[in-house]
């Protein structure tokens, strides 16, 4: 019988993989065998009962490798559990709220047909100030989005274990 989950993620600057990070050991806490992985590292899904994707939202899209991921491996994830979490919205609140009805860009809605995902949640994300290209900068500033770390890694770990 298959018992590893996996924890793909798909980063830009480390908040996401941290995040992956965090599911992985409260799932390992829990006896579970887990590997955490970048997507691009992840060649093969036959060892895995359940996986998690968790992609970075940049500018109301994706991480460009989760996309990949998903694309490349959906008729497998159509078959087993597949949840999905976003680390994006920054600022006081609810990041389910802030976020809205959003969970993925629209030209994702085939793909996600497909693979049925159980759950797409979303986790407050990071913004540092000092790692922004000028045009990132400037996006920020035209958005409002506030600069700092919002990743509650308490309802991350509620989140995990939650999870059968
Ligand atoms: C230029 C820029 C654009 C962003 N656009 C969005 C967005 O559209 N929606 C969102 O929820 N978060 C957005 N964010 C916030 C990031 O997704 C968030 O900080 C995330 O945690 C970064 O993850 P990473 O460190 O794994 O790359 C944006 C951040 C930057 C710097």
């Amino acid at each position: 019988m298959k018992e590893r989950v996996l924890v793909a993620y798909a980063t830009k600057r480390g908040s996401t993989a941290e995040i992956a990070e965090k599911i992985g050991e409260v799932l390992r806490k829990r006896q579970m065998q887990v590997d955490v992985l970048p997507t691009r590292k992840v060649a093969d899904l036959s060892p895995y009962k359940t996986a998690i994707l968790g992609t970075a939202v940049y500018i109301g899209l994706w991480r460009r490798e989760a996309v990949k991921f998903l694309k490349t491996f959906a008729d497998e994830l159509a078959k087993m559990p597949l949840r999905i979490f976003l680390s994006g919205p920054t600022g006081a609140g609810d990041p389910l709220e802030l976020l809205g009805d959003w969970r993925f860009p629209e030209s994702l809605r085939p793909v996600i047909e497909q693979v049925k995902p159980v759950e797409i949640t979303c986790f407050g994300g990071r913004i540092e100030s000092g790692k922004m290209n000028p045009f990132e900068k400037m996006i920020i500033k035209k958005n409002g989005a506030e600069i700092g770390d919002f990743r509650n890694w308490e309802s991350i770990a509620s989140w995990a274990n939650g999870i059968d």
